[in-house]
């Protein structure tokens, strides 16, 4: 089972606030430049490594003299943008000491949901890489809301590994791995040491987060495995406080929880559709629309009894049934106003409801992932 770790070409490493920060006392420079020397002999090995860093709330709290994790979105973000400045620099220093080159990458939700950003980021990434430059990737907090947020890192390493269909991403965290329960708290836990990413029981046993200064906890470390695996992308969860864990994990060793992927990789498309966190609008379908996608056939007008939100021609929506089941999500061809106007009739009509025609369908299927 670890060759599929030990056979990884591309990975996302993935370093939790708990382990940049020492638990909160400020940046350890000691086990960045660690991570640092790992990834530069990955590197030798011909692998590309792209790197997500929590930290910079965290860093940023220590250098402001902050003790407590504050709760007001401004003042989170006023100590991202100090903490950053000190996590890449660190980075940077520790990198070049192995004639390495990094890359600062801030993104935010919108920036992975937006096709053309999307497309992006996706190449600047892959661009990156080639040129044996290390990206170093944190959510842009400065600009986030609530409601744009991914929150935890965990969700961001998932769609980075998605972004660039990355073999496997590496969860370094402050336990060995997976539990059967929390081990702060069940102190009879034992470590889980590989399984399916999609094994539902495993969200089960994960919690939340371990310190004050960490957002997600086990739990979003579960359910970025199971994205990470929409994308065929094998998941690993391990300490990063034991000796050199990329390079034994880049051995084969079976270190931490291995959560592998058991579908072959959907194409780059539909991956992100697949990942696509904010849809734009509802599209609700009689029974006869809802058969059709489950047996792979594109979404026509004459199937859509409802068209729920506001979005443009190009945007993501959801195709749900009456009882608002989720059946499909895809790129709609016609805009919510257009939709409105050819919902339930058949495509020939389409040019005279609207004056012009698109395409006969309203979602083709190579645009559609069902759920
Ligand atoms: N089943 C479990 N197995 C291991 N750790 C768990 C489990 N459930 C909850 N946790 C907690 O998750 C924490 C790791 O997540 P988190 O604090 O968010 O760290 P990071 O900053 O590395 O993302 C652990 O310290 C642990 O207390
Ligand atoms: N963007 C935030 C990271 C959010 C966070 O705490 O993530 P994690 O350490 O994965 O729980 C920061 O740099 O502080």
């Amino acid at each position: 089972m670890r060759t599929k770790i030990r056979n990884a070409r591309r990975l996302v490493v993935k370093v939790g606030s708990a382990l940049v920060t020492n638990n909160g006392a400020g940046l350890d420079k000691e086990a960045l430049g660690a991570w640092a020397r790992q990834i530069a002999a990955l590197h030798a090995e011909g692998r590309q490594v792209v790197l997500v860093s929590s930290g910079a709330i965290a860093a940023g709290m220590q250098r402001l003299g902050w003790s407590k994790r504050p709760h007001e979105m401004h003042q989170l973000q006023a100590a991202a943008a100090v903490g950053q400045m000190g996590l890449v620099e660190a980075y940077e220093k520790a990198f070049s000491g192995h004639g390495l080159h990094t890359a600062q990458i801030l993104l935010t939700h919108e920036d992975l949901a937006d096709r053309t950003r999307y497309l992006n980021a996706r190449s600047t990434l892959t661009t990156l890489l080639a040129l044996g430059v290390v990206p170093i990737i944190n959510e842009n907090d400065t600009v986030v809301t609530d409601e744009i947020k991914f929150g935890d890192n965990d969700t961001l390493g998932a769609l980075v590994a998605n972004l660039i269909e990355a073999e496997a991403l590496i969860i370094l965290t402050d336990q060995q791995g997976l539990y059967t329960a929390d081990p702060r708290s069940d102190p009879a836990a034992t470590l889980i040491s590989e399984g399916r990413a999609e094994d539902r029981r495993y969200e089960a046993m994960a919690g939340g987060a371990g310190t004050g200064i960490s957002r997600g906890g086990m739990i979003t470390k579960i359910r970025a495995a199971q994205r990470a695996a929409r994308s065929g992308a094998h998941t690993c969860i391990a300490s990063g406080r034991e000796r050199d864990p990329l390079l034994r994990l880049a051995a084969g060793e079976a270190l931490g929880t291995l959560l592998y992927a058991s579908s072959t990789p959907l194409q780059a498309r539909k991956q992100w559709l697949a990942d696509h966190l904010q849809l734009a609008g509802d599209l609700v379908l009689d029974d006869g629309a809802a058969a059709a996608l489950k047996s792979g056939r594109s979404l026509l007008a004459v199937g859509v009894i409802e068209v729920r939100g506001d979005f443009e021609r190009g945007a993501a929506v959801a195709c749900r049934t009456l009882g608002g089941e989720e059946v499909a999500r895809g790129l709609v061809n016609y805009s919510a106003s257009e939709c409105r106007r050819i919902a339930r009739r058949p495509s020939t009509e389409i040019e005279n409801l609207l004056g012009y025609i698109d395409e006969p369908e309203l979602i083709h299927r190579d645009n559609m992932v069902c759920r």
